[in-house]
């Protein structure tokens, strides 16, 4: 059970968590941000600026929510915990969670990838976990200049149902927030999306300029069409995102350039800001989400049997830019594709 006046901890605020917290604090949600003490800092000095593509430019002051690098602070009281780290500091902020938080706290995953909310959920036993599943992009301002995050795409977040007042609690102005019964079949439908995060990150390329490009799409179309495949051979059916059924996905992708912008409208709903969050890791030289996206694909296509030479390429060509820490290499399509 979870009321307006539930305590929120951001478990991880960085751009989607100040994003999230932002709008909660501006809502009057009492909220603690758990952040690293550049983003804390940050914060208690000049608050939180938070903007969108729908216009709107506001900013939360430092009073209206709490900031800390410190664990114990952050989740000690709080009776609803967003978690909102990379997937690969899931394993982390559960142990914090275990030795901090209230055992009955609400502990909620927003992140990408399919299994962060199992993970969870395996190593917090007796403690409500849900999965959620956030569709847009956010982008935080670069570091050196005042913290600003900017939601840059459209959609709705979704959240396990199980917990009575959770969605009311989180529905606030800049996040629509919506429950669902079926979060595996979301967050293998978000995951068909996030295959593009790669290539936005391989090419460097805003999301906008890289899915207007059909030598991009239709890479992607590959993807997506190996990942379908697994997914049926597994008995997986991802849900429907991003306006598209994904059985159609692949076919829409590889339409001319001029038919898809016509017909992906709500898909190009885009603003120039928005990369990925992958092309973020790539250039702040930390490892990506690669194994949960693309792994994630890749461990289905093995036990199925079913070939995915496209993903296994874009795979390893994230590991290498990872490896090589010099930010997006900004290849080419044909560079991908070879
Ligand atoms: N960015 C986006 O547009 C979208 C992201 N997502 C998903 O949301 C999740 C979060 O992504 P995003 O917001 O981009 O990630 P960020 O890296 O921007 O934010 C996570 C923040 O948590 C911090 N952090 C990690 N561990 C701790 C800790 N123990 N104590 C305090 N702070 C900690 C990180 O610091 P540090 O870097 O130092 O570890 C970082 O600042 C990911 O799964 C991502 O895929 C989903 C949709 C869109
Ligand atoms: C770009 C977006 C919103 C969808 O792929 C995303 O999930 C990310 O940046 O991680």
């Amino acid at each position: 059970m979870a009321n307006n006046d539930s305590l929120v901890a951001i478990a991880g605020a960085g751009s989607i968590g100040c994003y999230v917290g932002g709008c909660l604090a501006l809502a009057g949600r009492r909220v603690n941000l758990l952040a690293r003490p550049r983003i804390g800092e940050a914060v208690r000095q000049d608050g939180l600026r938070v903007t969108d593509l729908d216009g709107r430019d506001r900013r939360a002051a430092p009073e209206a929510l709490s900031a800390t690098a410190d664990p114990a602070a952050a989740l000690r009281n709080a009776e609803v915990i967003l978690v909102m780290v990379k997937s690969g500091g899931t394993e982390e902020m559960t142990a914090l969670i275990a030795a901090h938080a209230r055992p009955d706290a609400v502990v909620i995953s927003l992140q990408n990838g399919v299994d962060n909310a199992d993970r969870l959920r395996a190593a917090l036993a007796g403690r409500q976990v849900l999965a959620g599943m956030v569709p847009f992009n956010v982008v935080q301002s670069p570091d050196g200049e005042p913290l600003r995050v900017h939601r840059a795409s459209e959609g709705k977040v979704m959240i396990e149902d199980g917990v009575a007042g959770l969605a009311e609690l989180l529905a606030v102005e800049g996040l629509t927030v919506e429950t669902h019964g079926d979060m595996a079949a979301v967050l293998w439908g978000k995951l068909l999306m996030n295959l593009n995060n790669a290539l936005v990150a391989l090419s460097g390329l805003p999301l906008a300029t890289e899915l207007a490009d059909r030598r991009w799409r239709l890479i992607l179309a590959g993807q997506i069409g190996e990942a379908l495949a697994a997914m049926k051979a597994c008995g997986i059916k991802p849900a429907r995102i991003a306006g598209l059924p994904p059985a159609l996905m692949p076919k829409v992708l590889r339409l001319p350039d001029w038919l898809f912008k016509r017909l992906a409208r709500r898909m190009l709903a885009i603003d120039a800001e928005a990369r990925s969050s992958m092309w973020d890791d790539l250039q702040r030289g930390r490892s990506t989400e690669i194994v949960e996206l693309q792994g994630a694909v890749l461990g289905l296509a093995q036990r199925a049997g079913v070939p995915a030479p496209v993903t296994a390429r874009v795979a390893a060509l994230v590991r290498e830019a990872e490896r090589q820490r010099q930010g997006s290499p900004g290849l080419s399509p044909e560079a991908v594709r070879a």
